[in-house]
């Protein structure tokens, strides 16, 4: 029976930068959780412990924080083709590498130049792959939570014996969407385009009367592709955060749409992806580059 090492990679991961940029009295603030992965001929180390092509992981997190010294950090995607760059272009035998940020949200209290508020739960997020000098940039955001308090129907799904489901032509939507988008091409205005796509995944979720939860997945994909030609691809995940009609005829009370529970759990999860027949293939299959 032989034995080999298959695919591995190795890095630090979540490297928790704050960065304050400092224009006289008003602050500007990073916070970011940084993961970088590097891959290469690495048989050595796993094979016989030899540690000569092992760039440690103390010095790649290292790097993050020096790299955030050496120039402003700017936008995620920029700072990520940075360090990319640099451990496939300083190591021979690092090939590839694979950094992965997340953005968390400050918003500047009014009045005020360097004291800020946490924006919520959302992240802007990247994921950036260098081969070689080739590079992927897959952007997206989590956790940005919507709720719409009509225009959502949900009827015609098959009954059988375990349904009780009634059917809806008026329900509460909403959901915590997570959405990831794969950009072709380069030059890009990286925060002019996280900025539109993301007004037009709240803009489709608000506009498209839904049938479907799936409906409205498939529309806001669709909405993402017809307006930014910089998008080859778009997935989304969806939880379906059920708001349910509460009973209120003990009480001898009618409920006209007006009194819900909001479940946390189970919840349906709606996912898929939404791509144009023509991108480009970046060669390498998306789930190595996406991160769900
Ligand atoms: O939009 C929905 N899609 C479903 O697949 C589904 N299933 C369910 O119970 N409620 C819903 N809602």
């Amino acid at each position: 029976m032989a034995i080999t090492l298959g695919p591995n990679q190795y890095g630090k991961a979540e490297v928790r930068l704050v960065t304050v940029q400092r224009e006289g009295t008003v602050h500007h603030l990073k916070d970011l959780t940084v993961s970088t992965s590097l891959r290469g001929d690495l048989a050595a180390t796993h094979l016989t412990g030899d540690n000569a092509d092992v760039v440690a992981t103390d010095t790649q997190k290292n790097t993050v924080y020096a790299f955030a010294k050496e120039a402003p950090v700017g936008e995620i995607e920029d700072f990520a083709l940075r360090l990319g760059r640099h451990f496939v272009g300083s190591f021979e035998h690092i090939t590839g590498a694979r950094i992965l940020i997340d953005e968390h949200g400050w918003n500047r209290i009014s009045g005020h130049d360097h004291a800020f508020s946490q924006a919520g739960s959302e992240k802007r997020t990247t994921a950036v792959t260098v081969q070689g000098d080739q590079a992927w940039v897959v952007s997206g955001l989590d956790d940005l939570v919507v709720l719409k308090s009509t225009g959502s129907e949900f009827h015609g799904f098959p009954r059988d014996e375990y349904t009780t489901l009634a059917e809806t032509n008026d329900r509460i939507l909403a959901t915590a969407v997570t959405a990831r988008w794969r950009y072709q091409g380069d030059g890009i205005d990286w925060a002019t385009s996280h900025a539109e796509v993301r007004r037009i995944l709240l803009e489709t979720f608000a506009d498209k009367h839904s049938l479907s939860l799936q409906q409205t997945l498939y529309a806001m994909g669709e909405a993402v592709l017809k307006e930014r030609e910089e998008v080859a691809e778009v997935r989304l995940s969806l939880p379906n955060k059920h708001h349910f009609l509460v009973d209120l005829s003990p009480f001898g009370l009618k409920n006209d749409n007006e009194v819900f529970y909001a479940a946390d759990r189970p919840y349906g999860l709606i996912e898929g992806v939404v791509l144009r027949d023509d991108a480009e293939d970046p060669g390498l299959a998306w789930h190595t580059l996406a991160a769900f």
